[in-house]
């Protein structure tokens, strides 16, 4: 009974196995088949359980459940990984974390590195860099740090041991994940990218994720891919360029727990040596493209279209709003921004203003001098006509911006020089440094917010721009009388001075009174530490590199001896002065970024970047890159072209086609470039003319100045400097 039951069943099926097969001749089958005659057809629906069907199906099953099991695996290690930050930045819970964990066996085995990471024993160096790139093997949105669509690279290929490296390039140990070796080239990044030495810029070496060997061990590196520029397949996706991780709000806390926005150019220096020449940042709600290579500037720069924009500062822009003020240049935008522009470069940026204005900013700057040869007779210390005093310069630094401000601005004195200042003054500059101060931390937060909960870092804000409009407004409203008072003398007997850049204006009489407000109240605000900062890092420089001073001292007193009292003769006589000021802002960039909107699509680094994309400027690796300016760190204002007088070659290498330009520009650049930048150039350089010619400066240490950015960059401690008569 049984064989008969075994024969019955195993026939059919053994026929149907030789038709799949073709083990048997094909006469068999169909002699088979036609012997079987309609029983064929409930064969095949047997098919599915023929040995080979059951053995391919067994193992579609096995690769399923291995499937499921690193789908699992990597679940749980996201969500082990989103539990420990979860629980290191106090963020809420995730219900799925422990599912997920759960699902993956409960007991996660992350890779090596990963768990190094996660329960790190000693801190990693560059840790944040490090929280950042733990994200990067697992695909995970928040923290990538390489562009989010690696190339797929061959598993078996190059996959070495992770060990620790040396960049040789930045030569800086690189620990944690993604670690590899790489042999040709000799040294390899563990997060992103990394330049060589032989080839900076064409050659990167980008950490990768290999399929499931990333499981459990690794990441591996892929060998060096060479960037073309001139690639079959054109330019490269936006998406593709390389970032800092794309969760803002993640970067924004993690940048609020560094305190890494006071250090804001020294994390964009890093992030440039790590990705490469161009990056994306995602800050809060905010995102930009950042670059640093003239050659992609002047594409910027040629895409800025007639009215370039900026990136609205929001805070200030709020005060103006809730405060019914009009807005000045700064913060206008669009044909209303381009229409006070023109006007406004009228009064203070074309030679005939420059020519009207540069008498009272000289008499500021030598009343300067006098008032610190007085100090030092008083308070130094050596023989009569030989004294020196070591002193911070700063606070007079500040009253010397501020003095010469409002002499040019409202034609008008206000005794800062004096033995009492009044302090109204004092004030005046305590309220800018405020609101400069706490503009950065207001720029990712939603200022209307803040104004409804009284915050008080918002408050504190509004009341300092407050504080800047009144002292404006007590000075407009003395330039108003003033004038009028002019106007109602005697004919002929009219005062011939200049009235300052706001009685040009009022004369003028082609702004309205509130937008005259408006421009005047920024140009004061913008005027005093964008100046008095550079000018301390200048005197710094000079006094640590006292052969460059002296070289910059020698032409400056000859040229002051023939200019005969000129103030623009002994400057144009004397280009080291502007190579100064230039070479002062090429390290020490007030602002640290220009930005713009390009007004149509562009190719960066062979990287499309869609029209309307906020792009950065990043002027401080700039000034500090191998790649754009011999030596960096030395302090050399002949390299702008100073040394033959009257040359002044930044123009001579000024090809907009190859960006042999666009080396110089901390007051940025094309027509929205800084409106006082007359101002500030000669402010700048006539005060060191006069300090040069009156007193050797130096300093005790000539270690490097750390610095900090409170939305300008300036020293962490002021350097204390020794004024010597000569
Ligand atoms: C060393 C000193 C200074 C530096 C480095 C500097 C830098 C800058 C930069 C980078 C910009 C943006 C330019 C752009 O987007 O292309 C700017 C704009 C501006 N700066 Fe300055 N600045 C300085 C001094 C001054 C002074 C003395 C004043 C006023 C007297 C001033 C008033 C302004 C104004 C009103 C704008 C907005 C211009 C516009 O949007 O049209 N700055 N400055």
């Amino acid at each position: 009974m049984q064989s008969d039951l075994k024969k019955s069943l195993l026939t059919p099926i053994k026929t149907l196995t030789y038709c799949v097969t073709g083990e048997k001749t094909r006469d068999d089958c169909t002699k088979h088949k036609s012997r079987r005659g309609s029983k064929v057809k409930s064969g095949v629906t047997h098919l599915q359980n023929t040995h080979p069907m059951r053995s391919y199906q067994a193992e579609l099953e096995r690769e399923r459940k291995v499937c499921e099991a690193l789908t699992a695996q990597k679940n749980a290690e996201r969500a082990a990984m989103r539990t420990h930050f979860r629980r290191k930045y106090h963020l809420s819970k995730n219900v799925k974390d422990t599912g997920r964990v759960r699902s993956g066996g409960g007991k996660v085995a992350l890779p090596r590195e990963l768990a190094q990471m996660v329960y790190p024993e000693a801190p990693v160096k560059d840790e944040a860099f490090g929280l950042l790139s733990a994200f990067q093997g697992l695909g995970f949105s928040a923290g990538i740090y390489t562009s989010n669509k690696q190339p797929k690279t061959s598993s078996t290929a190059n996959t070495e041991p992770c060990k620790l490296m040396l960049c040789v390039f930045c030569e800086e140990k690189r620990t944690g994940m993604g670690l590899g070796v790489f042999t040709e080239n000799t040294h390899v990044l563990l997060k992103g990218t990394c330049w060589t030495e032989s080839d900076r810029g064409s050659m990167l070496v980008s950490c990768v994720r290999v399929g499931s060997s990333a499981l459990g061990r690794s990441l591996c590196v892929r060998p060096v891919i060479r960037r073309s520029r001139s690639s079959a397949g054109g330019p490269r996706r936006f998406q593709d360029i390389p970032h800092t991780g794309s969760n803002g709000w993640i970067n924004l806390l993690r940048f609020w727990k560094d305190g890494r926005f006071s250090q804001l150019h020294k994390h964009m220096e890093n992030t440039f040596r790590q990705l490469g020449p161009i990056y994306r940042e995602y800050l809060g709600s905010q995102s930009s493209v950042n670059i640093m290579m003239p050659v992609d500037i002047g594409e910027l720069f040629r895409s800025e279209g007639l009215h370039p924009r900026r990136m609205t500062l929001q805070p200030w822009a709020t005060h103006r709003e809730t405060r019914r003020h009009s807005k000045g240049v700064f913060l206008k935008n669009g044909p209303e921004w381009r229409s006070d522009r023109l006007l406004l470069n009228r009064e203070v940026m074309v030679s005939s203003a420059v020519r009207r204005f540069l008498p009272l900013l000289d008499d500021v700057a030598q009343d300067f001098c006098h008032a610190l040869r007085q100090r030092l007779e008083t308070k130094g210390v050596g023989e009569t006509g030989q004294r020196s005093l070591t002193l911070d310069p700063s606070p007079d630094l500040f009253r010397f911006a501020l003095e010469a401000s409002c002499h040019v601005l409202y034609g008008e004195r206000i005794g800062l020089f004096s033995s009492k200042p009044s302090e109204e003054s004092e004030r005046f500059i305590w309220a800018v440094e405020r609101m400069l101060a706490t503009t950065p931390p207001l720029l990712y937060l939603p200022p209307r917010l803040l104004l409804r909960l009284h915050a008080p870092l918002w408050t504190q804000h509004a009341t300092a721009w407050d504080h800047i409009f009144s002292h404006a407004e007590t000075r407009i409203q003395r330039g108003f009388q003033r004038l009028q008072s002019r106007s109602g003398g005697p004919p002929g007997g009219s005062d011939e001075r200049f009235p300052g850049v706001l009685g040009q204006l009022i004369e003028a009489g082609q702004l309205s009174v509130e937008l005259i407000r408006a421009n005047i109240t920024e140009l004061m605000a913008g005027g005093v530490d964008t100046t008095a900062v550079p000018l301390q890092f200048a005197l710094f420089e000079l006094a640590r590199n006292p052969d460059v001073q002296e070289r910059v001292r020698t032409q400056a007193l000859s040229s002051w001896k023939q200019a005969a009292g000129n103030p623009q003769k002994a400057l144009q006589g004397a280009p080291l002065l502007k190579g100064t000021v230039k070479e002062t802002l090429r390290l020490y960039p007030v602002g640290i970024t220009v930005q713009r909107y390009p007004v149509k699509d562009i190719v960066l680094q062979n990287y499309h970047v869609p029209a309307g994309t906020l792009v950065q400027v990043c002027l401080y690796p700039l000034g500090r890159s191998h790649e754009v300016f011999e030596n960096p760190q030395r302090f050399d204002p002949a390299r702008w072209g100073g040394a033959d007088r009257g040359r002044d070659t930044e123009n001579v290498t000024m090809k907009t086609g190859s960006g042999g330009g666009f080396r110089s520009l901390a007051f940025g650049f094309g027509s929205r470039q800084c409106v006082g930048r007359r101002i500030a150039e000669n402010e700048m350089q006539l005060l060191l003319l006069h300090i040069l010619r009156n007193f050797r400066l130096s300093v005790s240490s000539t270690e490097e100045l750390n610095t900090k950015y409170t939305l300008i960059l300036q020293p962490e401690s002021p350097p204390r400097i020794t004024f010597s008569t000569l």
